[in-house]
């Protein structure tokens, strides 16, 4: 039987620091506040911003919503989005996306003073990932993969790791944060040869595909640790990730289950980042 690496103890051990932090910045008179901009009312925007909200409210940190129409042009957004940045009482900024079309990201993105990039937007934040920078904010979700595996004492030292992604939000960030803690990392794309070979080989692996149930036991060795970062529609109402967990947590020595496993410490990671984003601003 698997050892379930569940969410649940990481986020209590995270947000019980945070409200010790939170509470002295308070007693100095200032505010720890998450800035969120949100255009339009999407239905995943507004539930992943109801989620963050409760969040927060549970660590008592105060959270600020900029909510414009969907209609809003380049020039307007722009100026909200410089007005959020520019004001001292917001610490982190959280905007959703993807933005729709007609505004242009990759201009918006370099307008958030990466003090404030607790979601690592600006790509100054992700430059500071990759050059070993620690002053920088690298984006939640590898951080919260790192969390995870050193929260149950997953030794990453000289470890074999292949990471299922390359994107630059999740997979190669992750794979700079693994080189940091002296792992050995393989990185896995759409082209990659013989992946049930490649993972088999892995100490740990971390899948992110955006495939339900993809990974069956033919990935995995026994002695794995299989951590799941897909957040998938089941197609009964619910969320499964990318591996077929049923299969598989016979098989290997330790998966994080999906809901209630990576995903949960996300947020977690977030607010932490609003908390240090905070810290540095009062400095
Ligand atoms: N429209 C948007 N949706 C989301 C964004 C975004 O920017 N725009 N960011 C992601 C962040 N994220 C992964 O990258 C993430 C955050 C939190 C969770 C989570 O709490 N998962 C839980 C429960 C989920 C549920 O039941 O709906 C879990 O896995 O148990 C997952 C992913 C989020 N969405």
């Amino acid at each position: 039987m698997a050892m379930i690496l569940k969410g649940k103890p990481v986020v209590e051990a995270l947000k019980e620091d945070l409200r010790r932090e939170i509470s002295s910045i308070r007693e100095e008179g200032i505010v720890p506040t998450l800035g969120i901009i949100r255009v339009g009312n999407r239905p995943d925007d507004v539930a992943y911003e109801n989620s963050v909200i409760k969040n927060c409210k549970s660590v008592d940190l105060h959270t600020e919503v900029f909510d414009v129409g969907v209609d809003i042009t380049m020039e307007d957004f722009t100026a909200v989005v410089k007005d959020v940045n520019a004001n001292a009482n917001i610490h982190g900024i959280l905007m959703f996306r993807p933005l729709p079309s007609h505004l242009d990201i990759n201009a918006i993105k370099h307008l958030i003073d990466p003090q404030k990039d607790i979601d690592c937007m600006n790509p100054m934040s992700l430059a500071k990932v990759f050059e070993g920078c620690k002053d920088g904010f690298a984006p939640c979700t590898p951080k919260a993969v790192i969390e995870m595996l050193k929260f149950n004492d997953i030794p990453l030292r000289g470890g074999n790791v292949v990471i299922i992604n390359s994107s630059l939000v999740v997979g190669r960030p992750l794979g700079m944060m693994m080189i940091d803690n002296k792992a050995t990392i393989t990185i896995c794309h759409s082209a990659t040869k013989n992946l049930p070979e490649v993972a088999s080989r892995a100490d740990i692996v971390i899948t992110a595909v955006g495939r339900r149930r993809m990974f069956d036991e033919s990935y995995f060795n026994k002695d794995a640790v299989v951590i799941d970062v897909g957040i998938n529609d089941d197609g009964e109402g619910g969320i499964c990730g990318d591996v077929d967990y049923h299969k598989v947590q016979e098989k290997v020595k330790a998966i994080t289950p999906v809901p209630g496993g990576v995903g949960t410490v996300t947020t977690a990671i977030l607010m932490k980042h609003v908390v240090e984003a905070c810290k540095l601003q009062k400095a």
